[in-house]
């Protein structure tokens, strides 16, 4: 299996959690980290991630991982999904609670979706992690992204207000983290890779 792993991303709070959740577990994963801006199209969750891996792929000339984040709201079918950066920017905690005045249902899912890529021109394979809750009036330090305003079912608590141990146990990164960690271990050991 890997024991290191490039991960392509901007966000510093992501890049913490990963290294955090990887640390973990009877497999620990170092992950070296590359700050690059990427480009990111329309399209279905899946259709987002898988391009911005072959993308970093292309870019970094590696094996690499790639993350994406979705927050997709059931009274909107899902959006606004993996556009939530844009409107989180744009309208804040705030206004992602007033997106949903006269709507009944608050509820949401977290949707974080892994991509890995095998090296330049390597079809990136997707691992999906989600966790639901809902939407609710900012609470805890607003310190990553809308962490404030989600609240996962059955926790009382929002992800902010969470010490960040529980939240990476329960969350929608550490779900998918889980599963790209089981298929990092099942890959046979190669030349490129390194035995643990
Ligand atoms: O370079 P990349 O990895 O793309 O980093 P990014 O910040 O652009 O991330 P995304 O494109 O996946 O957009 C996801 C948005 O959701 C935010 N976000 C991601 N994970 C989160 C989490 O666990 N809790 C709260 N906000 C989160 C993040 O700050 C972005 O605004
Ligand atoms: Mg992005």
């Amino acid at each position: 299996m890997f024991n290191r792993l490039v991960f392509v991303t901007g966000n510093a709070n992501k890049l913490k959690e990963v290294k955090a959740i990887l640390s973990e577990g009877g497999h620990p994963i170092e992950i070296d980290s590359q700050s690059l801006e990427i480009p990111e199209i329309q399209g279905t969750t899946q259709e987002v991630a898988k391009d911005k891996c072959r993308r970093a792929a292309e870019l970094t000339g590696t094996a690499c991982i790639t993350e994406d984040t979705a927050l997709c709201y059931a009274a909107l079918n899902g959006l606004p999904g993996p556009y939530i950066k844009h409107f989180m920017i744009e309208v804040g905690h705030e206004g992602l609670n007033n997106m949903l005045v006269g709507f009944p249902t608050k509820a949401a899912w977290a949707l974080c979706t892994f991509a890995y890529s095998a090296g330049p021109g390597s079809e990136p394979i997707i691992f999906e992690g989600r966790t639901d809750g809902s939407i609710v009036p900012a609470r805890g330090p607003k310190v990553f992204g809308w962490d404030a305003v989600f609240e996962p079912d059955g926790t009382g608590l929002t992800y902010a207000e969470m010490p960040s141990e529980q939240k990476n146990k329960l969350s929608h990164r550490y779900k998918a983290l889980e599963k790209l960690r089981a298929y990092l271990q099942s890959l046979p050991v190669t030349e490129d890779t390194h035995a643990s």
